[in-house]
């Protein structure tokens, strides 16, 4: 099964090309004004139209009201909406219905106690997005380029369709892959060569790395499946 990878926080028109004829299955828009990732919605509505129907196109908010959803979906139509602030499971819903969009909720993960924050968001989000919680004195909910501990993962069921996040690059993406099994991941920071610039030698080891990986995960089950 190929991994999913979204790319997040695009802001050149060479960045989302690379990221796309890489094979990146999610491009995302960060509309976050304190990040520097942040992105105009017309400019990303432009980005956007390069690349429409090769890849997801996701729009990133933060505890964002219906004024600035209205906004940025009428200028980027998104196929997905990625809420990666506070918002409740009734502002989930709220925002499904008045939209009609797919979301995949971000929930900010340090210890067991934060993973059981998904329980209350079943059945409403459409998936989930794992990132590591912020460091003290962050500004940013997400794009820390910090990692939590992929072993809390053991617990969570089966059937909970999440994005791994959170501090994931070329170095660390095989591994990641390797330990959770998981088939979705995200990555923003990771492939930067600065905060918001986007490296493209970056993103090619990115997903050589996943490349990489898969046929390692691939060998490994092929081989089991020949000794069962
Ligand atoms: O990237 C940002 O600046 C950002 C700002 C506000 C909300 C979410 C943001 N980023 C999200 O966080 C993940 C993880 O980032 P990283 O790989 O650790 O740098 C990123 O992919 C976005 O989904």
């Amino acid at each position: 099964m190929k991994t999913e990878v979204k790319i997040c926080g695009l802001k050149t028109a060479e960045a989302v090309d690379r990221a796309v004829a890489l094979g990146a299955s999610h491009t995302g828009f960060i509309f976050f004004p304190k990040s520097p990732r942040n992105i105009e919605p017309d400019d990303a509505g432009r980005l956007a139209a390069r690349i429409r129907g090769k890849a997801k196109i996701v729009a990133v908010t933060v505890n964002a009201d219906n004024d600035d959803l209205d906004e940025i979906i009428s200028a980027l139509s998104p196929d997905i909406l990625q809420l990666h602030g506070e918002e409740s499971p009734a502002r989930v819903l709220n925002v499904k219905a008045v939209y009609g969009l797919p979301v995949i909720k971000a929930l900010s993960i340090r210890d067991a106690d934060d993973l059981r924050r998904i329980e209350a968001y079943i059945g409403i989000a459409d998936r989930f997005l794992l990132d590591a919680k912020p460091p003290k004195g962050s500004e940013l909910p997400g794009g820390n380029g910090v990692s939590f501990d992929w072993r809390l993962l053991e617990a969570l069921d089966d059937g909970v369709d999440y994005m791994l996040s959170g501090g994931l690059n070329a170095d660390n993406v095989g591994e990641a892959l390797a330990m959770t099994g998981i088939r979705a991941i995200d990555t923003s920071s990771g492939v930067e060569s600065a905060p918001g610039v986007k490296d493209l030698v970056r993103m090619d080891a990115f997903f050589e790395a996943v490349n990489r990986a898969e046929a390692v995960i691939g060998k490994h089950a092929a081989v089991a499946g020949r000794n069962t």
